[in-house]
């Protein structure tokens, strides 16, 4: 498959999907202050499927977290259509349909790995029973059961995100949101993390809207890879990830059709390379 014929249509809609996870329609988020009006997010249309993975990728400043957090009901858009599992967002919080990871784990050091991942159970009052069940089952999930009793400090960050992970998930959310998970780990342990991500999200079977700088880590994570512009953002590509005969392992990083892949995520980015140029980059 070549990168054009990778990419396809400019709209971010899935026709299959009857209630999709995420439906986002004509949304705008505008912020003022007396220093004046930035129009962060313009226009924009995404609708997520149920289980499907989705990552935003685009420049810096260009609205991926803000949309990220208008869909997980931090914030609120200034005008437009924006729903989860059919509902509001804030009725979609309500019910737990969510769960949230940011690029730092965000773990609180005074509490175990088992006492940070049972935190939103705890918070909803579910019984210790559950909650000790529940934890068992998330700490194997993530590989860490040798370490449910160990504090934040004595873990690397890539497990440290892990358990900010299992965190996210505590509630069996139908929907994670990821920002730039991550975002501070080195190469080798970002893609270890990958991998986990792809096990874990096929395990579960939540959707997933993850937020990225990193053009391989989205063709490698993603369903469909939405190309977001410079500010004010708007969807200007969307790319679908389709890789037949491929599976998401480590062999799929030395695929062509993820080099296809990446290439077309490159164009709908920065623009078609040179024909020159677009030789070496597929050699
Ligand atoms: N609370 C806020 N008040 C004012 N402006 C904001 C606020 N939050 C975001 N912005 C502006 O909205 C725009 C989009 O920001 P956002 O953080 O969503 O971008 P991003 O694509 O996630 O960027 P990055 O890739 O650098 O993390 C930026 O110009 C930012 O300055």
């Amino acid at each position: 498959m070549t990168a054009a014929e990778t990419r396809t249509s400019t709209t971010a809609t899935h026709a299959s999907a009857p209630t999709p996870a995420v439906h986002v329609a004509g949304l705008d988020r505008v912020f003022t202050s007396k220093q004046g009006s930035v129009t962060a997010l313009s226009g924009v249309d995404l609708d997520v499927a149920p289980g499907e993975f989705v990552s935003l990728i685009g420049p810096s400043g260009c609205g991926k977290s803000t949309l990220l957090r208008l869909i997980g009901d931090l914030d609120q858009a200034t005008s437009g259509t924006l729903e989860v599992f059919g509902k509001r967002a804030r009725q979609a919080r309500l019910d737990q349909d969510y769960g949230i990871a940011f690029q730092q784990a965000g773990l609180l050091p005074w509490r175990t790995v088992a006492k940070n991942i049972e935190l939103p159970l705890a918070l909803h009052k579910v019984g210790k029973a559950d909650r000790e069940a529940r934890v068992r089952e998330l700490v194997e999930l993530i590989g860490l059961g040798d370490f449910a009793g160990s504090y934040p400090d004595q873990l690397s960050g890539g497990m440290q995100q892990r358990v900010a992970i299992a965190r996210a998930l505590a509630e069996r959310p139908r929907l994670l949101l990821m920002d730039e998970p991550f975002g501070a780990l080195d190469e080798m342990t970002r893609e270890r993390m990958q991998n986990e991500l792809v096990r874990i999200s096929a395990e579960t079977g939540a959707a997933v809207v993850f937020v990225t700088h990193s053009i391989p880590e989205a063709v490698f994570l993603s369903d469909r890879v939405v190309v977001m512009s410079p500010r004010p953002g708007r969807i200007v590509d969307v790319v679908d990830v389709r890789l037949p005969g491929t599976g998401r392992d480590d062999a799929l990083r030395e695929d062509q059709a993820f080099f296809d892949a990446v290439a077309a995520v490159r164009e709908a980015l920065h623009g078609a390379p040179p024909p020159a140029a677009r030789g070496v980059e597929n050699r």
